[in-house]
């Protein structure tokens, strides 16, 4: 996809996804628009070895609509940023097709690792406004990262992460278990919790029975 193509489908993207949306004249005015398409114009500096060409780009953006997207980042087609100011890219976080990251909301690092220090976004990932998704992790397709959740360790895909330091609360539409102590959904954990659900029931059940029982005598 050439630049220009890209920044037709991020618009297309925002008319799909942003409710407050009205028109293509309106998303023009949108500062997530700008940044996103100042983006692509600075990667292609970035790719083409004019690095400082590339930066120069990246921090007039940051100027003129207070999100930071360094131009080393890897972004898919349709991303919108809404509302977008403090939104803060690193250089080497990635990002798939038509992922929404709302104000606030950083893809940055720890501090702790070297070379790869940014996550990496699938596809349809919804970032709340300000998030922290902080390490070179990965967070699956059509996970969604709940508003100011500090996410350290990597997200499933189709899962809701939530808190500080961020939680799995559901996956594939189900809430996870209170059980799990651990960010990712452990399966000896969820079999002990469904056990106790069904113990739970068999008490009550029992509990019930002994009622009419004793009615019965
Ligand atoms: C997390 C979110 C995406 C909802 O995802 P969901 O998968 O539909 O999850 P649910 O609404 O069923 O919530 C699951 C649990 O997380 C809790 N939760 C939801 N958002 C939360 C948040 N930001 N912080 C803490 N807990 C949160 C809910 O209360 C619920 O808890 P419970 O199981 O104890 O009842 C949504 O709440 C959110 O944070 N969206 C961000 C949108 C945003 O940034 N908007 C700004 C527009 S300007
Ligand atoms: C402020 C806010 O909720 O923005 C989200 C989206 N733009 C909407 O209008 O619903």
């Amino acid at each position: 996809m050439t630049i220009l193509e890209n920044i037709k489908h991020d618009i297309q993207t925002i008319k799909d996804r942003d409710p407050a949306a009205t028109s293509t004249l309106e998303i023009l005015t949108y500062s997530g628009l700008h940044a996103v398409a100042f983006y692509r114009v600075s990667h292609w500096f970035y790719v083409h070895k004019h690095k400082v060409i590339a930066r120069c780009i990246s921090q007039f953006a940051r100027m003129l609509t207070g999100i930071e997207i360094h131009p080393g980042a890897k972004i898919g087609k349709g991303l919108l940023i809404d509302h977008g100011s403090g939104v803060v890219i690193g250089e080497t976080a990635e990002i798939g097709d038509y992922c929404l990251l709302y104000q606030g909301c950083t893809l940055g690092g720890t501090g702790k690792d070297h070379g790869k220090r940014h996550p990496t976004l699938g596809n349809n990932v919804m970032v709340g406004c300000g998030a922290k998704v902080l390490g070179p992790f990965t967070v699956g397709d059509n996970a969604k990262i709940a508003a100011n959740a500090v996410v350290l360790e990597p997200v499933p895909a189709n899962s809701t992460a939530v808190g500080v330091p961020a939680r799995i609360v559901k996956q594939n539409g189900k809430r996870t278990c209170d059980l799990d102590q651990v960010h990712i959904p452990d399966p000896v954990a969820q079999e002990l919790c469904q056990t106790r659900i069904q113990i739970a029931k068999l008490e009550k059940r029992v509990a019930e029975l002994e009622k009419i029982g004793k009615k019965e005598q």
